[in-house]
């Protein structure tokens, strides 16, 4: 069995609270973008197995996150078969795309459709959420408002599919713990639920992230990327997350050449 886990982007982020259990409460809307890994999962295996080709996953097998969500349902199914998983990872690590979290969300789906371990998806919203604070949104996958560590989440009748968009990953790995500790929270001075109803076409100068502060005095390259895509005639330009992949919308089938380093990852969704 093979699946497709795709990536995220943040349209405006706000972190709002420093929690006690040492994670920050935030505001977001996730929004899903056709850029992919490949995920394979051959059973009748001997083994739990784990290999990957294309972009160097770091970390050993036990820290995978697909490794992780098979360890984390063979805890309350101990029968589930073992297998052989290969993951393909094409989505750029460390850049606010979600990419890991969006293997294991699809691990978790995976193996509860294959095995018919008949999990609904409130509870595998509740296992993703024990894997990653990105990863109950992979579960759900549509464009959500979410709140709390990002699985209080509303779904939104927002389609951004009349307009095209750039990623650049510029290959800077941000480290997403670092990234929170730079931040003092503070609630939003707009109403990012209500803006996000609006066009984009207002969202401008309103609607912002605030790892960008931080992320961008560290790495000022990212601001200049982001201002390439006004100039290229973007209409919504941002940092994703906590970086490093700064993402642009223009309107349909305009999205200028811009000619970016050659080292830069550069994906187009018409
Ligand atoms: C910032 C966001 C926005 O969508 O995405 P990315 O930019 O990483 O994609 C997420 O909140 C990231 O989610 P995720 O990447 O799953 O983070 P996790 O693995 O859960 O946490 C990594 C570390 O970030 C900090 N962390 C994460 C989430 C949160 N709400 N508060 C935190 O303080 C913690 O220090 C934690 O140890
Ligand atoms: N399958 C995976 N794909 C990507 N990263 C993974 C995976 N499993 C574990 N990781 C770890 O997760 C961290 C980054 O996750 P990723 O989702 O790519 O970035 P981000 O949180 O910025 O969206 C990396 O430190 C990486 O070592």
């Amino acid at each position: 069995m093979i699946v497709f886990p795709n990536c995220k982007i943040n349209l405006g982020l706000h972190i709002t609270r420093k929690r006690p259990d040492g994670f920050h409460d935030l505001e977001t809307v996730f929004y899903p973008l056709p850029v992919t890994d490949a995920l394979e999962v051959l059973s009748d295996s001997t083994a739990l197995q784990f290999e990957s080709s294309g972009i160097a996953v770091p970390g050993n097998t036990a820290d995978n996150l697909c490794v992780k969500a098979f360890h984390l349902l063979q805890q309350d199914f101990p029968a589930l078969p073992l297998v052989n998983i290969h993951l393909l990872k094409n989505i750029p690590i460390g850049a606010g795309l979600g990419g890991g979290s969006s293997d294991a969300a699809f691990m978790l789906q995976l193996l509860n459709q294959k095995f018919q371990l008949g999990i609904g998806e409130a509870a595998l919203v509740d296992y993703a959420a024990r894997l990653g604070s990105d990863c109950p949104f992979f579960i759900v996958n549509k464009p959500c408002y979410a709140t709390g560590r990002g699985e209080i989440m509303e779904t939104v009748a927002l389609d951004l599919s009349g307009y095209s968009f750039l990623l650049v990953h510029p290959g800077i790995h941000v480290n997403t713990g670092w990234a929170f500790q730079q931040l003092t929270p503070k609630a939003a001075t707009y109403s990012l639920r209500e803006l996000i109803g609006q066009p984009v076409e207002t969202w401008k100068g309103i609607m912002t992230n605030d790892f960008e502060a931080p992320v961008f005095q560290a790495h000022p390259v990212l601001a200049e990327i982001k201002e390439e895509m006004y100039k290229g005639g973007a209409v919504y330009a941002t940092m994703s997350g906590s970086g490093s992949a700064v993402l642009g919308i223009f309107p349909k089938n305009k999205i200028a050449d811009i000619l970016w380093d050659a080292s830069y990852r550069v994906f187009t969704i018409r």
